[in-house]
């Protein structure tokens, strides 16, 4: 596998000054599906609207297939398909006319036989001959896919695909990024959803304020950010961890009748059922049970944290 994209040292300041990436370097390499994860106003529009063009960088380059988005801006746009946030489609057009107009915007000639291909990858052929304001909200995002597909881009960015959309749906477009992903198609997404990335990504970038805190193989990513809490309240408040239970990782609450413990998901074995016995032969006496993920919001502030630690 060769890098299809590289950013390096990409900085964005907006006209007020405010910079929205602060020197990001990237390499994705061709056939993958890599998600970019970041909370609100991390920065992850700005990036793929920098490396798309629809946004001019401050300094920093990005190649796309070796062709500088710059300086070679045709050749490296054309191998670029954008799937957009927001569903701009014109609602009175067909969905086969919509797809061919978007082929025709790169220039290219009009080949039925591609535009047919892509509509049947996306299971939008039978709707062809509809108007898109006849469409579902689910198709709408299709034809938007379809649109972004129709100059044969190699590289696909899917802007938040599934933000607002219900689990059916969002399973729908998972399954779409992985047909896509066999035909060869390199694949950047963005998403808040830690199991979108779970689901359908390769690789795992995180970006938070502007920064690419790390880029990482899926599972290895997972595992880390797999922490989980069990809260057990006690019947009568203590003032200090007994004992028997200090091989445990516990926190105390404050007013003594919660104890904290956190547990990876992923270990063969979470420690619960010993933590539970162990607990009985202090004497204690639960009173409620309860298990809390860590938000991805806890998540981020962890890994910010661990980077400015490894600085
Ligand atoms: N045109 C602009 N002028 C000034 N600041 C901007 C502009 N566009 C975006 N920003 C700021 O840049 C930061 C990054 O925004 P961006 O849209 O890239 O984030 P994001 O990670 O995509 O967020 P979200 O998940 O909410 O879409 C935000 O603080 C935003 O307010």
């Amino acid at each position: 596998m060769s890098a299809i994209l590289q950013v390096r040292g990409l900085r964005k300041a907006y006209a007020n000054g405010f910079e929205a990436l602060k020197g990001v370097d990237l390499d994705i390499e061709e056939g993958e599906i890599i998600a970019l994860l970041g909370p609100n106003g991390a920065g992850k529009t700005t990036l793929i609207s920098t490396i798309c063009g629809i946004t001019t960088a401050t300094s920093g380059n990005v190649t796309v297939g070796g062709h500088d988005i710059e300086t070679d801006f045709r050749a490296a746009r054309s191998m670029i398909g954008l799937v957009p946030q927001e569903i701009n489609l014109e609602p009175f057009e067909t969905v086969v006319n919509t797809v061919r107009f978007s082929r025709g915007l790169f220039g290219l000639p009009r080949k039925d036989k591609i535009v047919e291909t892509v509509l049947r990858q996306l299971s939008l052929w039978d709707k062809k001959d509809n108007q898109v304001k006849e469409l579902s909200g689910g198709m709408k995002r299709r034809v938007l896919i379809a649109k972004a597909l129709a100059h044969e881009p190699r590289v696909l960015f899917l802007d938040e695909p599934t933000a607002g959309v219900d689990v059916e749906l969002r399973k729908d477009m998972w399954d779409i990024v992985a047909t896509l992903k066999q035909s060869g198609v390199t694949i950047i997404l963005t998403t808040h959803y830690i199991e979108e990335a779970e689901a359908i990504a390769d690789r795992v970038g995180v970006i938070n304020k502007g920064e690419l805190l790390l880029v990482e193989d899926k599972t290895a990513l997972m595992a880390r950010m797999g922490k989980k809490e069990l809260a057990v309240q006690i019947t009568a408040p203590i003032d200090t961890i007994p004992e028997l239970l200090a091989s445990y990782d516990l926190t105390l609450s404050e007013n003594g009748k919660t104890l904290t413990y956190t547990y990876d998901t992923r270990a063969e074995r979470t420690g619960i059922t010993s933590l539970l016995s162990a607990m009985s032969e202090a004497g204690l006496q639960l009173s409620d049970v309860e298990t809390r993920q860590s938000s991805l919001e806890e998540i981020f502030v962890g890994l910010v944290h661990d980077g400015k630690d490894a600085a």
